[in-house]
């Protein structure tokens, strides 16, 4: 892993499955599709992976749940070490809602299962198709979006779905495979050193956020006026997205300023790391901003794949949306 600066002492917890831990895993996981996965429905995904959690080795599931308690060790948590040795994983899909077939299959429950520890997996109907566990994959012609479809273009800073007040509480992403150039990477609210008077703007609601072009939705959905920065000093929570945020009033220079300020501020606290195949990166998205580096798609079945499943933390809220694919 790399640190661009010294200060942002390790974030990040960091434990790994041995390998014959990842195969009893695996082959157990593997053990409770009892059908094609493409055929279940979000409600029974989520009901397969329940049975995950206690399939883990318990020092791993100690990790985790250590992390979800407290994160004594920060606010983003990286395991390595969940796809077994000599497993061979299908071609590289073509869009984040493919469908996936084989060892990807057991792959998708692992990660939905594991993130099952951290409450209800769950998806938008406008993001993706509904599709619970998404495929993170570059797209032809969508090279320089901000979306997951990217690649040759920088994916900047932002929070996964920042224009909802219910957007999720975790986000986890399972590497299937790697590309040594598309780094990911993040930065935690509360390494944040920025000017008092910068803080203070930025913990006002004289911004707001518009939809993230990822999701399909009228072109007249309205924008939600926020405070950046909100909750204690030690732990602040944060809202950010570089391209789709911006102050409420156009003349509101102090805000724009803030912005910018900000952006800077999470390079400087910035941490990389290069996903290999296996490792399983899982963030707090209400603490922490995240970003990826451009590298090149080569759209021949062998680019980056990751998996991604977001987590609703919370059993109020979900028992409001009254689904597990709200719109
Ligand atoms: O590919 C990554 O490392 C992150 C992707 C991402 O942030 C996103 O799709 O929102
Ligand atoms: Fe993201």
């Amino acid at each position: 892993m790399i640190t661009d600066n010294e200060t942002a002492t390790s974030p990040t917890s960091e434990t790994a499955l041995s390998p014959a831990q990842a195969e009893e895993l695996w082959n157990a996981v593997g053990r409770l599709i009892d059908r094609d996965y493409e055929t279940l429905a979000p409600d029974e995904i989520a009901d397969l992976a329940l049975a995950v959690p206690a399939l883990l080795p318990p020092d791993v599931r100690r990790r985790i749940v250590d992390y979800r308690r407290n994160a004594p060790n920060g606010d983003v948590l990286l395991l390595h070490g969940f796809l077994p040795e000599g497993i061979t994983l299908p071609p590289t899909v073509e869009a984040p809602f493919a469908p996936v077939s084989g060892p990807a299959q057991t792959a998708a429950l692992l990660l939905a299962g594991v993130m099952s520890l951290f409450g209800e997996p769950f998806t938008y109907s406008s993001l993706y198709k509904g599709r619970l566990v998404q495929n993170m994959v570059p797209v032809p012609t969508m090279e320089f979006t901000q979306t997951s479809q990217s690649s040759r273009g920088m994916l900047d800073w932002h929070v996964e779905d920042g224009f909802r007040d219910d957007r999720c509480d975790y986000a986890g992403l399972l590497c299937l495979r790697g590309d040594p150039s598309g780094a990911s990477q993040y930065a935690q609210a509360k390494d944040l050193r920025l000017a008092p008077e910068v803080m203070a703007t930025l913990r006002q609601t004289r911004f707001h956020v518009k939809p993230d072009p990822a999701h399909t939705l009228p072109a007249d959905t309205p924008r939600r006026q926020i405070a950046v920065l909100t909750g204690s000093e030690s732990a602040p929570e944060i809202i950010y997205d570089t391209h789709h945020i911006g102050p409420i009033d156009d003349a509101d220079t102090e805000a724009a300023d803030a912005l910018r300020e900000l952006h800077a501020g999470l390079d400087e606290v910035r941490i990389s790391h290069v996903m290999s195949p296996g490792d399983l990166l899982i963030f707090d998205n209400k603490r922490v901003v995240h970003a990826r580096t451009p590298f090149t798609a080569r759209f021949d079945g062998t680019d980056r794949w990751l998996m991604r499943v977001m987590v609703c933390g919370s059993a109020v809220t979900f028992r409001r949306w009254g689904r597990r694919v709200p719109d």
